[in-house]
């Protein structure tokens, strides 16, 4: 039985796409970046802020939700959308990776990853149905296959070892989303570390067995940045031209305008809002450090060119002096501040693509990064 496609495809410029993924929470505009709401909220963000920017849809984390509050509480409570008041499209990763990440004495078996919660420290078992189970409970309009990233640098067993039991984890998932209801889609994950032909064999394999779309992971997990594009070239072409393609974790402005010129249409990355926190923001003349005293006395603000208000009035004095003071507001400012830099240069990539410009674009974007902050 075929897998339904509720991805259209609106225009290409070279390997660069633009397109619409029709989700029963709405539609998503792709290239698409996904702020990262791990536990239910973007970190010092009003989700109207998180709209007015231009996201379209939102990430959380089966992990994290699944600890706490539990995904049998948020079901009972209406659901993802309905619980965070987000009500718009929300993609749900499946927790292998942050497993990896977070959790204490954690165990991969092919049954499943046992570990135990950093939360209270609860004995776990997530398995890949009931990875997707969570996601189910949760509603999520875009589910993940339950998979296994290897870090990087890594041996070549590992990486293999890793990858076939993410393809047998993403049959098992995809029997288990047969459950789901009419709209919702689950997203295969490609895996194979920084080897080509386990790369080409893990899409292969995803693709055999059929996807609403396609991840690639296993990635952004400190890999030179080549190298990173360099697996985006190995598996991209073998993915099918016609389903959306999302790069896990990524990234930078620039890995993302490289990754959509090498045919990506969403991503997600906590860039924005943790840089924020940290007093870094994200300009078309590239990151700005607001704790730097050279603005101390400076009565700009960061982009008089910028659509978003924060951007366009702030002085940079002001922002400093928040973030100096370690005032809230100056984590909530450059955080909202980052995310609308992140929508409007994903809204610039798809005018450019749709009008044949992308090519121009991208050289454009490039020099006003290299040139620095004045
Ligand atoms: C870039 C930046 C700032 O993002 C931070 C920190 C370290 O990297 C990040 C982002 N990179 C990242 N790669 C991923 C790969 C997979 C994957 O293979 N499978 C599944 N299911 N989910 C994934 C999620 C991923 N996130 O991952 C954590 C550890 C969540 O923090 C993020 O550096």
């Amino acid at each position: 039985m075929s897998v339904p496609n509720h991805f259209e495809l609106l225009g290409r410029d070279g390997a660069a796409r633009t397109g619409r993924l029709t989700t029963p929470h709405g539609v998503v505009r792709t290239p698409a970046f996904m702020p990262v709401g791990t536990a239910g909220a973007m970190k010092g963000l009003h989700w109207r802020e998180v709209r007015d920017a231009g996201a379209d849809i939102v990430l959380g984390n089966t992990y994290h939700l699944m600890l706490r509050p539990g995904a049998e509480r948020i079901a009972a409570l209406g659901g993802l959308q309905r619980f965070t008041t987000w009500n718009g499209p929300m993609l749900t990763d499946s927790g292998g990776f942050q497993v990896m990440s977070l959790a204490q004495l954690r165990k991969v078996s092919e049954k499943a990853v046992n570990f135990r919660s950093h939360i209270d420290g609860a004995a776990i078992e997530l398995s890949p149905e009931r990875a997707i189970e969570v996601q189910l409970l949760l509603g999520s309009d875009i589910a993940m296959q339950l998979d296994e990233c290897v870090r990087l640098p890594a041996e070549r067993a590992d990486i293999e070892r890793a990858m076939q039991l993410s393809l047998r984890w993403a049959e098992r998932c995809k029997r288990a989303f047969e459950q789901a209801p009419d709209g919702h889609m689950l997203f295969g994950i490609v895996q194979g570390g920084d080897v080509p032909e386990l790369r080409h064999a893990s899409a292969r394999g995803l693709v055999d067995l059929g996807f609403h779309g396609y991840a690639i992971g296993g990635l952004a997990v400190g890999e030179p940045q080549e190298v990173m594009l360099a697996m985006i070239e190995e598996a991209a072409p073998i993915l099918p031209a016609d389903r959306p393609r999302y790069l896990m974790g990524v990234g930078t402005p620039e890995d993302i305008l490289e990754a959509v010129a090498r045919g990506i249409d969403m991503f997600d990355c906590v860039m924005p809002t943790r840089n924020g926190r940290h007093g870094v923001a994200f300009t078309p003349f590239g990151p700005v450090n607001l704790r730097n005293a050279r603005h101390a006395d400076d009565p700009r603000p960061l982009d008089e060119d910028s659509d978003w208000p924060s951007t366009r009035n702030c002085s940079r004095a002001y922002l400093h002096h928040l973030v100096k003071s370690g005032e809230t507001l100056g984590a909530m400012l450059l955080s909202e501040i980052n995310i609308a830099y992140y929508q409007r240069l994903m809204r610039d990539m798809r005018g450019a693509i749709a009008d044949g410009s992308f090519g121009t674009f991208r050289a454009q974007t490039r020099a006003g990064w290299a040139q620095g902050d004045i």
